[in-house]
């Protein structure tokens, strides 16, 4: 039998195609993959640019500011990866990563594997990566591939633009190969009928990012026999239907649609083996999570430790890591790089700027960038604001300037989306102004510079959206305007710039050292940096598990609640009393402590899904009400609807989260993932 699980036509009629190609045939979508010779690729190089490090805090003159800074700018050139100005480059270059020190845990760890021809892929996948240019496996692959094909579950954590695409879908790919090869020898059909069966299974949180995979994976597959289809929100299913009527072995899909599917007996799971959640701590976090345990758990999927699960992210804070382990069996943590180390590609520079003069400086930036570019071109640059409105508002405002924009967010259609990537990507409109619908995972080549116009909320967000570019062993260059409204995220940037040895502004210091509303915040401001470790080997961690350790009402001695907790970090924790914590679904964190509460209410903490912060310093993400703080509604959010993240009374965000004012968990409901 073979593994296609949906069949539309005749009985016995075989379904790959690829089988009757002739032979040695590349098919369009494969052909223009292949990188062109490097040999041949050798464009120009920049003149080097003089070094400096004007400290610009807290000055508000906006040419001053504008003109002083932009003596720093070092962008690669986008084809040899050849910087401009004192910074070491180079082209595409996987020893960058070398050294980049791997941890795993777990039971019986599989050894790493140091070539693709060491490692058994089977020869026509073998012979794809050739095609490719994979030369070499970066180091997430060196280990993670051993690990999957051992067929053991993993939990993967490595840097962003590392290869970790790969990692999950060669073996994915591999072992279906094989299945596939064993069954049409056995039998010569496809068993199938009138609902889609895959055997494997990933999901993923954008639109965008679930095409990026099935391209990824459609190019490993060429004459393997594997048929890999996608599904996705904001497209016509009767499309997507029908690409699943030729056969499916692999589904990559956002979760909105594939549940629809499901629900309309279109796809069923029962017979997964495989199931890969990429960029897995968004999929467990801001509102995922109910969705993914749906699909998971209620849906027919075989249960852990009878298939297999993998999880891959650059960044995987503990308290999802708890949440994540429900879905796997036995499994081996994987870090690869020391919190920060492989980011060493990117350039980050961080410039203070009052919110009035940030346009002034991006010009100013953009400008410099122009003229140092490759013919004076403007080398790709991928803008980060905060709100959908303001991503239309900036790239009207630059296209208005003589600056060729486009932007992308969840306002946008799909079809408007997807122009935008691809005008983006072949340097029609070198400029994109994002939200964080761009932030994680899109592997556009060539961005030479990310610009945080709006810094996002939380460390994570910033790691993954400078991950945009210095990629697959290339530097970037990565600015942060950075203002007044991001201070709480001072201490964790400066941590994360000494992770990855970027010389720290003296001011951002003093920033940091000055910050003092309540302890670091190591949710959304703290911690969950790419790397981090196995939270199992947390000697923290409540002995009864993840629902509290003592009694019905919770665990550790500063919390109680139905679902109690630890001492820290509680992924469902009760109330909190002082202390630094973290509360994935819980009420309140009373008192001193920074807290955050990413499902609940409470004082002085932020509350990423509603409910109500009472009291000074509050971010509510998602919706409900900051009593106190700065404003009456929504601090941090945006009043008047159509913030990205913004709660606040009547509001959609990016998300397409329906929110109102004080809202709950429970009364938020997701219309737009998928
Ligand atoms: N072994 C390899 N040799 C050469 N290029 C590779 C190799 N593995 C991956 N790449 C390339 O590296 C780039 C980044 O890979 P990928 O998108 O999988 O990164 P990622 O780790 O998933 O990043 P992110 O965390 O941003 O999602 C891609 O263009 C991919 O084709």
């Amino acid at each position: 039998m073979s593994g296609d699980g949906l069949y539309f036509g005749e009985p016995g009629v075989t379904k790959y195609a690829g089988h009757t190609r002739r032979p040695g045939f590349v098919p369009p979508h494969l052909r223009y993959k292949f990188p062109p010779d490097p040999a041949a690729d050798i464009g120009h190089r920049y003149p080097r640019n003089q070094r400096g490090r004007g400290r610009c805090f807290p000055d508000h003159n906006p040419i001053g500011i504008a003109t002083n800074r932009v003596g720093n700018l070092r962008i690669s050139d986008p084809k040899t990866n050849e910087a401009s100005a004192d910074g070491a480059t180079n082209a595409i270059d996987f020893s960058a990563y070398d050294d980049i020190p791997v941890e795993t845990s777990g039971s019986d760890v599989p050894p790493p594997a140091n070539s693709f021809a060491e490692i058994d892929l089977g020869e026509v996948l073998n012979r794809n990566i050739e095609r490719c240019r994979y030369l070499k496996p970066t180091p997430v692959q060196r280990y993670a591939i051993p690990i999957s094909l051992s067929g053991r579950d993993l939990m993967a954590c490595a840097q962003t633009g590392s290869g970790k695409t790969a990692a999950f879908c060669f073996p994915i790919i591999s072992s279906i190969a094989r299945s596939l090869s064993v069954q049409h020898t056995e039998n010569g059909h496809n068993r199938g009928g009138w609902v889609a069966s895959p055997l494997a299974l990933i999901l993923s949180p954008t639109r965008e990012l679930s095409c990026q995979i099935h391209e990824e994976a459609n190019k490993f597959c060429h004459q393997t026999g594997v048929r890999v289809a996608v599904v996705y929100g904001g497209a016509p299913a009767a499309t997507q239907l029908r690409d699943l009527g030729k056969g499916v072995d692999i589904l990559v899909a956002t979760p909105g649609r594939l549940i629809d599917l499901i629900e309309r007996s279109r796809i069923s799971l029962g017979r997964i083996k495989h199931l890969a959640l990429d960029e897995a701590d968004r999929m467990l976090d801001m509102g995922f999570e109910p969705q993914i345990r749906k699909i998971v758990e209620q849906m027919n999927m075989p249960p852990p430790g009878t298939r297999q699960t993998m999880l891959f992210s650059a960044t995987f804070p503990h308290a999802i890591q708890r949440l994540a382990s429900d879905f796997l069996s036995n499994y081996i943590f994987l870090t690869v790089g020391r919190v920060g180390s492989s980011t060493e590609l990117i350039k980050q520079r961080v410039e203070f700027v009052s919110d009035m003069d940030k346009r002034s400086l991006l010009v100013n930036l953009l400008r410099a960038e122009k003229a140092q570019g490759s013919n004076g071109k403007q080398p790709l640059t991928l803008v980060f604001v905060e709100t959908k409105r303001s991503a239309d508002s900036l790239q009207n405002w630059l296209c208005r300037n003589g600056f060729p924009a486009t932007s992308i967010h969840g306002d946008r259609n799909q079809p408007e989306r997807e122009q935008a990537l691809r005008s983006f990507k072949c340097g029609a409109t070198p400029l994109m102004v994002a939200t964080d619908v761009a932030a994680r995972g899109l592997d556009i080549p060539h961005v030479a510079h990310v610009i945080n116009f709006d810094l996002p909320r939380d460390i994570d967000g910033y790691v993954h959206r400078i991950g945009r570019t210095g990629r697959a062993g290339k530097s970037g260059l990565a600015t942060a305007f950075f203002s007044d409204a991001n201070q709480p995220l001072a201490k964790a940037l400066i941590e994360l710039m000494k992770e990855s040895s970027q010389d720290v502004p003296d001011w951002l210091s003093e920033y940091a050292n000055n910050f003092s509303s309540g302890g670091e915040r190591s949710r959304h401001y703290g911690g969950g940096r790419f790397g981090g470790h196995d939270f199992r080997k947390d000697a923290q961690m409540p002995t009864a598990g993840r629902y509290g350790s003592t009694n019905s009402n919770g665990g550790g001695l500063h919390s109680y609640g139905s679902y109690g907790g630890g001492d820290r970090d509680s992924p469902y924790g009760g109330v909190w009393f002082g202390g630094d914590c973290d509360s994935s679904y819980g009420g309140a964190g009373v008192g001193s402590g920074g807290c955050d509460s990413s499902f609940g209410g409470g004082a002085g903490c932020d509350s990423s899904y509603g409910g109500a912060d009472v009291g000074g310093g509050c971010d509510s993400k998602y919706g409900g009400a900051d009593v106190g703080g700065d404003d009456m509604g929504a601090s941090n959010a945006d009043v008047d609807g159509g913030g990205d993240y913004s709660g606040g009374i009547g509001s959609a965000n990016e998300y397409q989260w329906a929110s109102s004012p004080g809202a709950g968990y429970d009364e938020i409901v997701p219309t737009g993932w998928d």
